[in-house]
Protein backbone atom coordinates (compact mmCIF):
# COMPACT_ATOMS: atom_id res chain seq x y z
CA UNK A 1 0.00 0.00 0.00
CA UNK A 2 1.58 2.82 -0.86
CA UNK A 3 2.32 6.11 1.76
CA UNK A 4 2.00 9.09 0.18
CA UNK A 5 -0.60 11.72 -2.08
CA UNK A 6 -0.09 15.20 -2.19
CA UNK A 7 -3.16 17.18 -3.08
CA UNK A 8 -4.50 17.06 -6.67
CA UNK A 9 -5.96 19.82 -8.75
CA UNK A 10 -9.24 19.02 -9.78
CA UNK A 11 -11.83 21.58 -12.10
CA UNK A 12 -13.63 23.04 -8.63
CA UNK A 13 -10.12 23.90 -7.49
CA UNK A 14 -7.37 25.44 -9.51
CA UNK A 15 -3.55 24.55 -9.14
CA UNK A 16 -2.52 28.04 -7.66
CA UNK A 17 -5.33 27.70 -4.20
CA UNK A 18 -3.11 24.26 -3.48
CA UNK A 19 -0.49 26.04 -3.28
CA UNK A 20 -0.69 27.71 0.21
CA UNK A 21 -2.19 23.85 1.24
CA UNK A 22 0.46 22.10 0.04
CA UNK A 23 2.81 25.15 2.04
CA UNK A 24 1.52 24.99 5.03
CA UNK A 25 1.64 20.87 5.35
CA UNK A 26 5.84 20.93 4.96
CA UNK A 27 6.30 24.19 7.36
CA UNK A 28 3.66 21.89 10.15
CA UNK A 29 5.68 18.83 9.01
CA UNK A 30 9.10 20.60 9.84
CA UNK A 31 7.72 22.08 12.62
CA UNK A 32 6.38 18.78 14.01
CA UNK A 33 9.95 16.74 12.99
CA UNK A 34 12.03 19.74 15.41
CA UNK A 35 9.33 19.17 18.33
CA UNK A 36 9.82 15.35 18.43
CA UNK A 37 13.51 15.48 17.93
CA UNK A 38 13.53 17.85 21.08
CA UNK A 39 10.65 15.93 23.29
CA UNK A 40 11.81 15.00 26.24
CA UNK A 41 10.70 11.26 27.37
CA UNK A 42 10.54 9.98 31.05
CA UNK A 43 14.02 8.52 32.09
CA UNK A 44 14.44 4.84 30.07
CA UNK A 45 15.93 3.53 27.22
CA UNK A 46 16.35 5.96 24.15
CA UNK A 47 14.03 6.67 21.58
CA UNK A 48 14.80 5.30 17.65
CA UNK A 49 16.90 8.75 16.15
CA UNK A 50 14.87 10.29 13.83
CA UNK A 51 16.02 9.60 10.08
CA UNK A 52 13.67 11.42 7.76
CA UNK A 53 10.17 12.70 7.20
CA UNK A 54 7.69 13.69 4.86
CA UNK A 55 9.82 14.84 1.83
CA UNK A 56 11.89 11.58 2.26
CA UNK A 57 8.83 9.84 0.60
CA UNK A 58 9.05 11.19 -2.93
CA UNK A 59 6.78 9.23 -5.22
CA UNK A 60 7.06 5.75 -4.70
CA UNK A 61 7.97 4.59 -1.76
CA UNK A 62 8.89 1.58 -1.06
CA UNK A 63 11.88 2.52 -2.81
CA UNK A 64 12.38 5.93 -0.76
CA UNK A 65 12.36 3.56 2.44
CA UNK A 66 13.86 0.58 0.89
CA UNK A 67 17.06 3.58 0.08
CA UNK A 68 16.82 5.38 3.72
CA UNK A 69 17.22 1.18 5.29
CA UNK A 70 20.47 0.56 2.83
CA UNK A 71 21.39 3.72 4.60
CA UNK A 72 20.28 3.83 8.39
CA UNK A 73 19.45 -0.09 8.74
CA UNK A 74 16.33 -2.18 9.07
CA UNK A 75 14.51 -0.27 11.48
CA UNK A 76 13.83 3.14 10.91
CA UNK A 77 11.99 6.20 12.81
CA UNK A 78 10.34 9.01 10.48
CA UNK A 79 8.35 11.87 11.61
CA UNK A 80 5.73 11.84 8.74
CA UNK A 81 3.82 15.08 9.81
CA UNK A 82 2.37 14.41 12.55
CA UNK A 83 2.57 10.89 13.27
CA UNK A 84 5.80 8.66 14.43
CA UNK A 85 6.43 6.15 12.13
CA UNK A 86 8.98 2.95 12.02
CA UNK A 87 9.66 0.94 9.14
CA UNK A 88 11.18 -2.32 9.20
CA UNK A 89 13.18 -3.55 6.01
CA UNK A 90 14.55 -6.71 6.77
CA UNK A 91 13.48 -10.50 7.68
CA UNK A 92 15.21 -10.52 10.51
CA UNK A 93 14.32 -7.19 12.51
CA UNK A 94 10.18 -8.22 10.96
CA UNK A 95 10.53 -11.84 13.04
CA UNK A 96 12.39 -10.36 16.06
CA UNK A 97 9.54 -7.42 16.27
CA UNK A 98 6.92 -9.73 15.18
CA UNK A 99 7.89 -13.11 17.54
CA UNK A 100 7.55 -10.47 20.24
CA UNK A 101 4.38 -7.53 19.37
CA UNK A 102 2.22 -9.34 17.07
CA UNK A 103 -0.56 -7.84 19.34
CA UNK A 104 0.46 -4.89 20.46
CA UNK A 105 1.22 -4.29 16.49
CA UNK A 106 -2.84 -5.60 15.52
CA UNK A 107 -3.76 -2.16 15.12
CA UNK A 108 -5.09 -0.31 11.94
CA UNK A 109 -4.50 3.37 11.66
CA UNK A 110 -7.62 5.29 11.26
CA UNK A 111 -6.92 6.66 7.37
CA UNK A 112 -9.86 9.52 6.10
CA UNK A 113 -10.55 7.96 3.06
CA UNK A 114 -11.30 4.40 5.21
CA UNK A 115 -14.00 6.53 6.56
CA UNK A 116 -16.38 6.99 3.48
CA UNK A 117 -15.16 4.06 1.36
CA UNK A 118 -15.63 1.55 4.43
CA UNK A 119 -18.03 2.84 6.13
CA UNK A 120 -16.34 4.59 9.05
CA UNK A 121 -13.70 1.92 8.91
CA UNK A 122 -15.53 -0.66 9.78
CA UNK A 123 -14.28 -3.11 6.98
CA UNK A 124 -11.79 -5.97 7.93
CA UNK A 125 -9.02 -4.11 6.48
CA UNK A 126 -9.04 -1.09 8.01
CA UNK A 127 -11.03 -1.70 11.24
CA UNK A 128 -8.76 -0.95 14.49
CA UNK A 129 -8.16 -3.80 16.91
CA UNK A 130 -10.69 -5.07 18.88
CA UNK A 131 -13.99 -7.23 19.89
CA UNK A 132 -15.44 -6.04 16.44
CA UNK A 133 -12.31 -6.87 14.14
CA UNK A 134 -12.21 -10.31 15.88
CA UNK A 135 -15.85 -10.75 15.19
CA UNK A 136 -16.05 -9.58 11.63
CA UNK A 137 -12.12 -11.53 11.02
CA UNK A 138 -14.42 -14.87 12.27
CA UNK A 139 -16.91 -14.62 9.78
CA UNK A 140 -14.40 -13.95 6.96
CA UNK A 141 -12.14 -17.02 8.05
CA UNK A 142 -14.62 -19.89 8.87
CA UNK A 143 -17.23 -18.46 6.37
CA UNK A 144 -15.98 -16.52 3.78
CA UNK A 145 -13.02 -17.74 2.73
CA UNK A 146 -13.00 -21.24 4.48
CA UNK A 147 -10.89 -23.91 2.19
CA UNK A 148 -14.38 -25.22 1.93
CA UNK A 149 -15.52 -22.30 0.55
CA UNK A 150 -12.37 -21.51 -1.53
CA UNK A 151 -12.83 -25.33 -3.05
CA UNK A 152 -16.40 -24.43 -3.68
CA UNK A 153 -15.14 -21.45 -6.07
CA UNK A 154 -13.69 -24.13 -8.10
CA UNK A 155 -15.48 -23.96 -11.09
CA UNK A 156 -15.99 -20.33 -11.47
CA UNK A 157 -12.10 -20.34 -11.28
CA UNK A 158 -12.14 -22.53 -14.61
CA UNK A 159 -14.46 -20.31 -16.14
CA UNK A 160 -12.96 -17.55 -15.83
CA UNK A 161 -9.84 -19.22 -16.69
CA UNK A 162 -11.64 -20.46 -19.89
CA UNK A 163 -12.96 -17.12 -20.73
CA UNK A 164 -9.73 -15.16 -20.54
CA UNK A 165 -8.10 -17.71 -23.17
CA UNK A 166 -11.08 -16.94 -25.44
CA UNK A 167 -10.70 -13.18 -24.78
CA UNK A 168 -6.47 -13.81 -25.97
CA UNK A 169 -7.56 -15.86 -28.95
CA UNK A 170 -9.99 -13.17 -30.31
CA UNK A 171 -7.16 -10.61 -29.85
CA UNK A 172 -3.95 -12.64 -30.69
CA UNK A 173 -5.98 -12.51 -34.16
CA UNK A 174 -5.30 -8.90 -34.54
CA UNK A 175 -1.44 -9.42 -33.92
CA UNK A 176 -0.42 -9.09 -29.94
CA UNK A 177 -2.69 -8.63 -27.02
CA UNK A 178 -2.96 -6.39 -24.50
CA UNK A 179 -2.19 -8.98 -21.38
CA UNK A 180 -2.57 -6.22 -18.64
CA UNK A 181 -6.07 -5.70 -19.74
CA UNK A 182 -7.29 -9.36 -20.11
CA UNK A 183 -5.52 -9.81 -16.45
CA UNK A 184 -7.42 -7.60 -15.20
CA UNK A 185 -10.39 -8.50 -16.14
CA UNK A 186 -10.09 -12.10 -15.21
CA UNK A 187 -9.15 -11.10 -11.39
CA UNK A 188 -12.55 -8.58 -11.44
CA UNK A 189 -14.77 -11.03 -12.93
CA UNK A 190 -13.11 -13.97 -10.53
CA UNK A 191 -14.18 -11.98 -7.78
CA UNK A 192 -17.50 -10.36 -8.35
CA UNK A 193 -18.74 -13.50 -9.46
CA UNK A 194 -17.15 -14.79 -5.79
CA UNK A 195 -18.55 -12.30 -4.06
CA UNK A 196 -21.53 -11.04 -5.75
CA UNK A 197 -22.89 -14.31 -8.16
CA UNK A 198 -21.86 -12.32 -11.25
CA UNK A 199 -19.32 -10.36 -13.39
CA UNK A 200 -19.65 -7.02 -14.45
CA UNK A 201 -17.37 -6.82 -17.92
CA UNK A 202 -19.92 -8.29 -19.65
CA UNK A 203 -22.37 -4.92 -19.22
CA UNK A 204 -25.65 -5.03 -18.06
CA UNK A 205 -27.98 -3.39 -15.94
CA UNK A 206 -25.46 -2.80 -13.28
CA UNK A 207 -23.27 -0.72 -15.78
CA UNK A 208 -25.43 2.19 -15.98
CA UNK A 209 -23.93 2.64 -12.36
CA UNK A 210 -20.80 3.17 -13.86
CA UNK A 211 -19.21 0.33 -11.72
CA UNK A 212 -15.72 0.48 -13.86
CA UNK A 213 -15.46 3.66 -13.44
CA UNK A 214 -16.24 3.58 -9.74
CA UNK A 215 -13.46 0.78 -9.39
CA UNK A 216 -10.93 3.41 -10.88
CA UNK A 217 -11.82 6.43 -8.62
CA UNK A 218 -11.89 3.90 -5.94
CA UNK A 219 -7.95 3.20 -6.67
CA UNK A 220 -6.97 6.70 -7.38
CA UNK A 221 -8.80 7.35 -3.99
CA UNK A 222 -7.61 5.31 -1.76
CA UNK A 223 -4.54 4.54 -3.72
CA UNK A 224 -2.22 6.60 -2.03
CA UNK A 225 -2.93 7.50 1.49
CA UNK A 226 -3.65 11.48 1.23
CA UNK A 227 -1.22 13.63 2.73
CA UNK A 228 -4.34 14.84 5.27
CA UNK A 229 -3.51 11.17 7.19
CA UNK A 230 -0.26 12.71 8.19
CA UNK A 231 -2.04 15.93 10.43
CA UNK A 232 -4.56 14.00 11.71
CA UNK A 233 -6.32 17.01 13.02
CA UNK A 234 -6.77 19.07 10.00
CA UNK A 235 -7.40 16.34 7.84
CA UNK A 236 -10.95 17.57 8.13
CA UNK A 237 -9.55 20.93 6.86
CA UNK A 238 -6.68 19.79 4.21
CA UNK A 239 -8.82 17.17 2.23
CA UNK A 240 -12.16 19.82 1.83
CA UNK A 241 -9.77 22.21 0.80
CA UNK A 242 -8.04 19.66 -1.87
CA UNK A 243 -11.60 18.32 -2.83
CA UNK A 244 -10.96 14.92 -1.52
CA UNK A 245 -13.65 14.67 0.57
CA UNK A 246 -16.07 15.46 -2.07
CA UNK A 247 -14.76 12.82 -4.26
CA UNK A 248 -14.65 10.26 -1.45
CA UNK A 249 -18.93 11.46 -0.67
CA UNK A 250 -19.71 11.11 -4.39
CA UNK A 251 -17.93 7.33 -4.73
CA UNK A 252 -19.24 6.34 -1.26
CA UNK A 253 -22.58 7.22 -2.24
CA UNK A 254 -22.37 5.81 -5.80
CA UNK A 255 -20.66 2.37 -4.51
CA UNK A 256 -23.81 2.82 -1.67
CA UNK A 257 -26.12 2.55 -4.09
CA UNK A 258 -24.80 -0.66 -6.09
CA UNK A 259 -24.84 -2.40 -2.94
CA UNK A 260 -28.30 -1.52 -1.90
CA UNK A 261 -29.06 -3.07 -5.44
CA UNK A 262 -26.78 -5.88 -4.69
CA UNK A 263 -27.74 -6.71 -1.21
CA UNK A 264 -32.00 -6.50 -1.97
CA UNK A 265 -31.45 -8.98 -4.91
CA UNK A 266 -29.79 -11.33 -2.49
CA UNK A 267 -31.93 -10.77 0.22
CA UNK A 268 -34.79 -12.25 -2.18
CA UNK A 269 -33.15 -15.49 -2.87
CA UNK A 270 -31.62 -16.10 0.17
CA UNK A 271 -35.16 -15.78 2.28
CA UNK A 272 -36.78 -18.02 -0.28
CA UNK A 273 -34.21 -20.55 0.83
CA UNK A 274 -33.74 -21.10 -3.21
CA UNK A 275 -30.23 -21.58 -2.71
CA UNK A 276 -28.07 -24.85 -1.70
CA UNK A 277 -24.73 -24.35 -0.12
CA UNK A 278 -22.35 -25.04 -2.92
CA UNK A 279 -23.90 -22.69 -4.91
CA UNK A 280 -23.74 -19.79 -2.31
CA UNK A 281 -21.67 -16.33 -3.07
CA UNK A 282 -20.22 -14.37 -0.63
CA UNK A 283 -23.53 -11.83 -0.12
CA UNK A 284 -25.43 -15.27 0.33
CA UNK A 285 -23.22 -16.24 3.25
CA UNK A 286 -23.43 -12.95 5.03
CA UNK A 287 -26.55 -12.20 4.50
CA UNK A 288 -27.88 -15.44 6.25
CA UNK A 289 -25.29 -14.47 9.11
CA UNK A 290 -26.64 -11.16 9.53
CA UNK A 291 -30.44 -12.54 8.92
CA UNK A 292 -29.50 -15.96 12.14
CA UNK A 293 -27.07 -13.82 14.30
CA UNK A 294 -25.01 -16.49 13.70
CA UNK A 295 -20.85 -16.36 14.46
CA UNK A 296 -21.61 -12.68 15.75
CA UNK A 297 -22.08 -11.25 19.29
CA UNK A 298 -23.22 -7.88 17.99
CA UNK A 299 -25.50 -8.29 15.10
CA UNK A 300 -23.89 -6.93 12.01
CA UNK A 301 -25.88 -4.07 10.14
CA UNK A 302 -26.18 -3.73 6.37
CA UNK A 303 -23.32 -1.11 6.58
CA UNK A 304 -21.26 -3.66 8.40
CA UNK A 305 -22.35 -6.34 5.34
CA UNK A 306 -21.60 -3.69 2.84
CA UNK A 307 -17.76 -2.90 4.09
CA UNK A 308 -17.16 -6.51 4.26
CA UNK A 309 -18.59 -6.55 0.41
CA UNK A 310 -16.19 -3.70 -0.56
CA UNK A 311 -13.12 -5.42 1.16
CA UNK A 312 -13.50 -8.30 -0.66
CA UNK A 313 -12.81 -6.43 -4.25
CA UNK A 314 -11.21 -3.81 -2.94
CA UNK A 315 -8.90 -6.03 -1.12
CA UNK A 316 -8.84 -9.16 -3.49
CA UNK A 317 -9.06 -7.74 -7.36
CA UNK A 318 -5.73 -6.10 -7.87
CA UNK A 319 -3.92 -8.16 -6.17
CA UNK A 320 -3.99 -11.08 -7.95
CA UNK A 321 -3.72 -9.12 -11.21
CA UNK A 322 -0.62 -7.70 -10.31
CA UNK A 323 0.80 -11.11 -9.26
CA UNK A 324 -0.11 -12.35 -12.88
CA UNK A 325 0.90 -9.26 -14.74
CA UNK A 326 4.56 -9.36 -12.93
CA UNK A 327 4.50 -13.19 -13.32
CA UNK A 328 4.29 -12.72 -17.22
CA UNK A 329 6.78 -10.31 -17.27
CA UNK A 330 9.55 -11.51 -15.31
CA UNK A 331 8.86 -14.93 -17.57
CA UNK A 332 9.21 -13.60 -21.00
CA UNK A 333 12.13 -11.29 -19.64
CA UNK A 334 13.53 -14.83 -18.37
CA UNK A 335 13.04 -17.07 -21.00
CA UNK A 336 14.90 -20.25 -19.63
CA UNK A 337 12.67 -20.00 -16.75
CA UNK A 338 9.73 -19.49 -19.25
CA UNK A 339 11.15 -22.88 -21.04
CA UNK A 340 10.94 -24.62 -18.03
CA UNK A 341 7.86 -23.69 -16.39
CA UNK A 342 5.65 -24.30 -19.91
CA UNK A 343 7.50 -28.05 -19.80
CA UNK A 344 6.24 -28.83 -16.76
CA UNK A 345 3.00 -27.40 -17.17
CA UNK A 346 2.51 -29.65 -20.69
CA UNK A 347 3.92 -32.92 -19.42
CA UNK A 348 1.39 -32.68 -16.38
CA UNK A 349 -1.61 -31.06 -18.50
CA UNK A 350 -0.71 -33.16 -21.70
CA UNK A 351 -3.16 -32.89 -24.74
CA UNK A 352 -6.02 -31.43 -22.69
CA UNK A 353 -7.13 -28.37 -23.24
CA UNK A 354 -7.97 -27.30 -19.60
CA UNK A 355 -5.86 -27.31 -16.47
CA UNK A 356 -7.32 -28.97 -13.94
CA UNK A 357 -7.18 -27.61 -10.25
CA UNK A 358 -5.64 -30.92 -9.23
CA UNK A 359 -3.03 -30.56 -11.70
CA UNK A 360 -1.43 -28.05 -9.55
CA UNK A 361 0.02 -29.88 -6.98
CA UNK A 362 2.35 -31.46 -9.62
CA UNK A 363 3.73 -28.63 -10.89
CA UNK A 364 6.87 -27.39 -8.25
CA UNK A 365 8.55 -25.66 -10.57
CA UNK A 366 5.03 -23.08 -11.41
CA UNK A 367 4.95 -22.88 -7.95
CA UNK A 368 8.83 -21.60 -7.52
CA UNK A 369 8.13 -19.41 -10.34
CA UNK A 370 4.58 -17.70 -8.00
CA UNK A 371 7.25 -17.48 -4.84
CA UNK A 372 9.99 -15.83 -6.95
CA UNK A 373 7.59 -13.07 -7.83
CA UNK A 374 6.13 -12.80 -4.33
CA UNK A 375 9.61 -12.00 -3.00
CA UNK A 376 10.32 -9.43 -5.88
CA UNK A 377 6.95 -8.07 -6.61
CA UNK A 378 4.88 -7.98 -3.29
CA UNK A 379 1.73 -6.86 -4.99
CA UNK A 380 1.35 -4.61 -1.84
CA UNK A 381 5.28 -3.69 -1.25
CA UNK A 382 4.84 -2.25 2.41
CA UNK A 383 1.72 -4.58 3.36
CA UNK A 384 -1.29 -2.35 5.08
CA UNK A 385 -0.12 0.05 7.72
CA UNK A 386 -0.17 -0.90 11.51
CA UNK A 387 -0.83 1.09 14.40
CA UNK A 388 1.08 -0.02 17.80
CA UNK A 389 -1.62 0.54 21.03
CA UNK A 390 1.30 0.42 24.01
CA UNK A 391 5.16 1.52 23.82
CA UNK A 392 7.41 -1.91 23.08
CA UNK A 393 11.21 -1.80 22.84
CA UNK A 394 13.19 -2.88 20.03
CA UNK A 395 17.04 -3.41 20.13
CA UNK A 396 17.29 -1.15 22.99
CA UNK A 397 15.55 1.76 21.58
CA UNK A 398 11.73 2.42 23.28
CA UNK A 399 9.15 2.82 20.29
CA UNK A 400 6.30 4.81 21.96
CA UNK A 401 2.21 3.91 21.53
CA UNK A 402 0.42 5.09 18.93
CA UNK A 403 3.28 4.61 16.01
CA UNK A 404 2.65 3.46 12.62
CA UNK A 405 4.60 0.88 11.23
CA UNK A 406 5.19 0.02 7.99
CA UNK A 407 6.89 -3.51 6.89
CA UNK A 408 8.69 -3.09 3.61
CA UNK A 409 8.20 -6.61 2.16
CA UNK A 410 9.71 -5.20 -1.17
CA UNK A 411 12.66 -4.41 0.83
CA UNK A 412 12.88 -8.12 2.71
CA UNK A 413 12.59 -9.88 -1.04
CA UNK A 414 15.73 -7.97 -1.39
CA UNK A 415 17.27 -8.84 1.98
CA UNK A 416 20.88 -9.66 1.27
CA UNK A 417 21.11 -11.74 4.75
CA UNK A 418 18.52 -13.51 3.58
CA UNK A 419 18.79 -14.23 -0.16
CA UNK A 420 21.39 -15.04 -2.38
CA UNK A 421 21.75 -12.61 -5.34
CA UNK A 422 18.72 -11.25 -4.41
CA UNK A 423 18.18 -8.84 -7.59
CA UNK A 424 18.44 -12.02 -9.56
CA UNK A 425 14.93 -13.44 -10.86
CA UNK A 426 15.46 -17.50 -9.97
CA UNK A 427 12.72 -19.41 -9.21
CA UNK A 428 15.04 -22.79 -8.47
CA UNK A 429 16.28 -21.06 -5.33
CA UNK A 430 12.96 -22.59 -3.89
CA UNK A 431 13.22 -25.78 -5.25
CA UNK A 432 14.22 -27.94 -1.92
CA UNK A 433 13.61 -24.85 0.34
CA UNK A 434 11.12 -24.82 2.59
CA UNK A 435 10.34 -20.88 2.61
CA UNK A 436 6.33 -20.55 2.19
CA UNK A 437 4.12 -17.45 1.88
CA UNK A 438 1.90 -18.36 4.64
CA UNK A 439 3.12 -15.61 7.52
CA UNK A 440 5.58 -18.33 9.02
CA UNK A 441 8.45 -17.53 6.93
CA UNK A 442 9.34 -13.76 7.53
CA UNK A 443 11.69 -13.71 4.28
CA UNK A 444 8.46 -14.03 2.37
CA UNK A 445 5.53 -12.12 3.33
CA UNK A 446 3.38 -11.02 0.61
CA UNK A 447 0.63 -11.82 2.66
CA UNK A 448 1.56 -10.07 5.47
CA UNK A 449 2.12 -12.18 8.76
CA UNK A 450 0.46 -12.20 12.58
CA UNK A 451 -2.89 -11.61 13.32
CA UNK A 452 -3.39 -9.63 10.31
CA UNK A 453 -1.93 -11.57 7.92
CA UNK A 454 -4.42 -12.05 4.85
CA UNK A 455 -7.23 -14.14 5.48
CA UNK A 456 -6.82 -14.93 1.60
CA UNK A 457 -4.10 -16.88 0.95
CA UNK A 458 -5.23 -19.68 -0.44
CA UNK A 459 -7.89 -18.23 -2.58
CA UNK A 460 -5.52 -15.87 -3.77
CA UNK A 461 -2.94 -18.49 -4.54
CA UNK A 462 -5.60 -20.57 -6.13
CA UNK A 463 -6.31 -17.43 -8.53
CA UNK A 464 -3.11 -17.15 -9.65
CA UNK A 465 -1.64 -20.27 -9.93
CA UNK A 466 -4.13 -21.51 -12.09
CA UNK A 467 -4.49 -18.77 -14.73
CA UNK A 468 -0.72 -18.63 -14.76
CA UNK A 469 -0.58 -22.37 -15.64
CA UNK A 470 -2.83 -22.07 -17.94
CA UNK A 471 -1.59 -19.19 -19.90
CA UNK A 472 1.83 -21.27 -20.13
CA UNK A 473 -0.46 -24.26 -21.18
CA UNK A 474 -2.39 -23.14 -23.87
CA UNK A 475 -0.12 -20.56 -25.56
CA UNK A 476 3.52 -19.72 -26.80
CA UNK A 477 4.36 -16.72 -25.56
CA UNK A 478 6.86 -14.05 -27.38
CA UNK A 479 7.67 -10.08 -27.66
CA UNK A 480 5.97 -8.39 -30.10
CA UNK A 481 8.74 -7.74 -33.11
CA UNK A 482 11.43 -4.94 -33.09
CA UNK A 483 10.70 -4.89 -29.05
CA UNK A 484 13.69 -5.89 -26.65
CA UNK A 485 13.42 -7.02 -23.29
CA UNK A 486 15.41 -4.15 -22.33
CA UNK A 487 12.30 -2.10 -23.67
CA UNK A 488 10.32 -3.02 -21.47
CA UNK A 489 10.00 -0.24 -18.65
CA UNK A 490 10.02 -1.40 -14.95
CA UNK A 491 8.51 1.46 -13.48
CA UNK A 492 5.90 1.34 -11.16
CA UNK A 493 2.60 2.86 -10.98
CA UNK A 494 1.86 4.56 -7.08
CA UNK A 495 -1.30 3.07 -6.02
CA UNK A 496 -2.98 1.07 -2.92
CA UNK A 497 -0.91 -1.90 -4.56
CA UNK A 498 1.59 -1.46 -7.28
CA UNK A 499 1.45 -2.75 -10.53
CA UNK A 500 3.87 -1.25 -13.84
CA UNK A 501 3.07 1.81 -15.65
CA UNK A 502 3.20 0.57 -19.25
CA UNK A 503 0.92 -2.08 -20.35
CA UNK A 504 2.15 -5.68 -21.29
CA UNK A 505 1.91 -5.97 -24.73
CA UNK A 506 2.75 -9.45 -26.09
CA UNK A 507 2.27 -12.02 -29.16
CA UNK A 508 -0.10 -15.52 -27.95
CA UNK A 509 0.55 -18.08 -30.29
CA UNK A 510 -2.55 -20.42 -29.48
CA UNK A 511 -1.52 -23.94 -29.60
CA UNK A 512 -5.21 -25.48 -29.79
C1 LIG B 1 -2.34 -12.42 -4.52
C2 LIG B 1 -3.34 -12.07 -3.77
C3 LIG B 1 -3.28 -11.28 -2.47
C4 LIG B 1 -2.23 -10.67 -1.82
C5 LIG B 1 -0.76 -10.65 -2.24
C6 LIG B 1 -2.76 -10.07 -0.61
C7 LIG B 1 -2.01 -9.34 0.30
C8 LIG B 1 -2.52 -8.82 1.49
C9 LIG B 1 -1.73 -8.12 2.47
C10 LIG B 1 -0.26 -7.78 2.33
C11 LIG B 1 -2.53 -7.80 3.51
C12 LIG B 1 -2.13 -7.07 4.79
C13 LIG B 1 -1.58 -8.07 5.78
C14 LIG B 1 -0.92 -7.49 7.00
O1 LIG B 1 -1.27 -6.41 7.49
O2 LIG B 1 -0.01 -8.18 7.54
C15 LIG B 1 -3.85 -8.31 3.20
C16 LIG B 1 -4.95 -8.20 4.03
C17 LIG B 1 -6.21 -8.60 3.66
N1 LIG B 1 -6.58 -9.25 2.50
FE1 LIG B 1 -5.35 -9.88 1.06
N2 LIG B 1 -4.11 -10.32 -0.55
C18 LIG B 1 -4.47 -11.06 -1.66
C19 LIG B 1 -5.74 -11.51 -1.98
C20 LIG B 1 -6.86 -11.27 -1.23
C21 LIG B 1 -8.20 -11.70 -1.59
C22 LIG B 1 -8.53 -12.48 -2.86
C23 LIG B 1 -9.04 -11.26 -0.59
C24 LIG B 1 -10.53 -11.44 -0.45
C25 LIG B 1 -11.32 -12.04 -1.27
C26 LIG B 1 -8.23 -10.60 0.40
C27 LIG B 1 -8.72 -10.06 1.58
C28 LIG B 1 -7.94 -9.46 2.55
C29 LIG B 1 -8.48 -8.93 3.79
C30 LIG B 1 -9.94 -8.95 4.23
C31 LIG B 1 -7.39 -8.40 4.50
C32 LIG B 1 -7.40 -7.72 5.87
C33 LIG B 1 -6.99 -8.64 7.00
C34 LIG B 1 -7.02 -7.96 8.36
O3 LIG B 1 -6.68 -6.79 8.46
O4 LIG B 1 -7.38 -8.65 9.34
N3 LIG B 1 -6.92 -10.62 -0.02
N4 LIG B 1 -3.80 -8.94 1.96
Amino acid sequence: MALLQWPQPDESRPMILLFPTILLVILLNYAFTECYRKRKLPPGPPKLPLVGNLHQLGNLPHLSLHSLAKKYGPIISLQLGWVPTVVISSARMTKEVMRTYDLVLSSRPRLFAAKYIFYDSTDIVFSPYGAYWRQIRKICILELLSAKRVQSFRPVREEEVARMVDRIQESSCSGSVNLTKILGLYANDVLCRVAFGRDFSGGGDYDSLGFQDMLQEYQELVGGFSIGDFFPSLEEFIHRFTGMTRRLQDTSRRFDELFDRILSEHSNRVFDGSRKDDHKDLVDVLLEIQKEGSLAETPLTMDNVKAIIMDMFAAGTDTSFIALDWAMTELILNRKAMDRATNEVRSIVGERKFVLDTDLPHMPYLKAVIKEVFRLHPPAPVLVPRESTEEIAVEGYRIPAKTRFFINAWSIGRDPEAWENPEEFKPERFLDCPIDYKGQDYELIPFGTGRRICPAVTFGAATVELALTQLLHSFDWELPSGVKPEDLDMTEVFGITMHRVEELILVAKPRF
